[in-house]
């Protein structure tokens, strides 16, 4: 074991920094302005630190500026897999954005490295971020939004945040802490999950089996992702990747795979996916909310499901079929165990303009065909029984 997941039961501390992007490389020398104040602060800190809204000028005063949302990407993978080497690509190939960057790291090694890599690009500012009881999923949300508070304070000095997750880490936990800052009315939204997968050893952490009650991470963070990078695939041979694509493929029938070499992809992959603008209605939280109360549970058997209905459907018996399968948890499979959904895509066409379907809902043409599109990643799943009480209950 690496000594980093042994850091992970004592304290652990993250990290959390903004790296101002420039077109060119500074040299690593350059003073580094420290923000020791906040920095201090979050450290002495003992209890949760208390959620306050986010002064961005003020609501309805006119700062144009301030009126933008950050996206936010968290970038996801197992131990090793090839996540700061992603990150320093991004960084590296990017020069449009100011990008900040937030590391959850345990343990002080890999940390430094990653100081190194970032102040590369030039001026660097640092804070620290406690995670009191040493386990990310359970104290990132309190300091996580402590972080994202302080990081919004200098709004103007970015325009994209990544998050790069330790690789014990839950997503859904971590991204959850996006929607309890959007309640404060913030102006950052979280704009996709990538998952990095190494080609060699992912397979193992794919398909280990855990202790009943504990969580998966690996497939976890796979079925959670937009994006689904296999890296290293120089590492391994025409069939192992096969083998990898295949495993990646069967957790999420929904994102998009990517097969590469040191991170390397092309960033419009990665970066704007606006994966959660078109969820039909489910708002991101919503969604979390059902994320963080299954996170104790799900270890394997997470698999993709869809099927298309064609027809008109009712707006209100939609929701109410979201909401039994999602929240209320009322679908159950065969075996009586209840369908755990994951994440859910819907495209759908409503008697009457549905829910905020955002742009990416294409209008149907006169007298096309209407087809609804369901995608279901969870476990359990039971996809004749989701479908005929689709069809039975929303239906018109
Ligand atoms: N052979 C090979 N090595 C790679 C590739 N990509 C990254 N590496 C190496 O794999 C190691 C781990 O990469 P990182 O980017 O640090 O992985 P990480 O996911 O951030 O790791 P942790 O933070 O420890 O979880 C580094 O030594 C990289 O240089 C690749 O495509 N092929
Ligand atoms: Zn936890």
């Amino acid at each position: 074991m690496k000594p980093k997941a042994h850091a992970l039961r004592g304290g652990a501390v993250g990290r959390l920094r903004a790296a101002r992007q420039r077109d060119a490389a500074l040299p690593q020398s350059r003073a580094v302005p420290y923000d020791s104040c906040s920095a201090r602060a979050l450290m002495e800190d003992e209890d949760c630190p208390d959620l306050v809204p986010i002064d961005a000028g003020g609501e309805g005063e006119t700062e144009s500026s301030c009126s933008r949302k950050i996206p936010v990407t968290i970038i996801t993978g197992y131990l090793g897999a090839g996540k700061t080497t992603l990150l320093n690509y991004i960084l590296t190939e990017q020069h449009d954005k100011r990008i900040a960057v937030i590391l959850n790291e345990f343990g002080e090694g890999s940390a430094l490295e990653k100081s190194l890599a970032i102040s590369q690009r030039g001026e660097l500012y640092e804070e620290w971020l406690e995670l009191r009881n040493g386990c990310l999923c359970c104290s990132v949300k309190d300091s996580g939004v402590k972080a994202i508070e302080n990081l919004m304070q200098r709004r103007g000095k970015f325009d994209y945040i990544l998050l790069e997750t330790t690789g014990l880490a839950d997503p859904g936990a971590v991204a959850s802490m996006f929607w309890v800052d959007s309640e404060l009315g913030s102006d950052i939204y979280l704009d996709g999950i990538v998952s990095v997968v190494d080609a060699k050893h992912g397979l193992q952490h794919l398909t280990e089996e855990k202790p009943e009650g504990l969580v998966n991470e690996a497939s976890r963070q796979v079925a959670l992702a937009d994006l689904i990078i296999i890296n290293k695939t120089d590492l391994v041979s025409e069939e192992e990747l096969n083998k990898v694509r295949m495993c990646v493929r069967s957790i999420n029938g929904l994102g998009k795979i990517l097969e590469t070499q040191r991170s390397r992809v092309d960033l419009s992959n990665v970066l704007d996916l606006h994966a959660f603008d078109s969820l039909s209605g489910i708002s991101l939280q919503k969604k979390l909310e059902h994320l963080k109360t299954a996170h104790a549970h799900l270890d394997k058997g997470i698999i993709t499901v869809t099927f298309e209905v064609p027809g008109n459907i009712k707006e209100e018996n939609l929701n109410l079929f979201i909401q039994d399968l999602l929240w209320e948890k009322n679908m159950k499979d065969k075996t009586g165990h209840t369908m755990d959904i994951i994440r859910l895509k819907v495209i759908v066409q409503g008697v009457h303009e549905l829910y905020d379907l955002e742009e990416t809902a294409v209008p149907w043409e006169e007298g096309e065909k209407r087809t609804n599109r369901l995608v279901l990643i969870g476990r359990n799943l039971d996809k004749e029984a989701i479908k005929e009480v689709f069809i039975a209950t929303v239906m018109v």
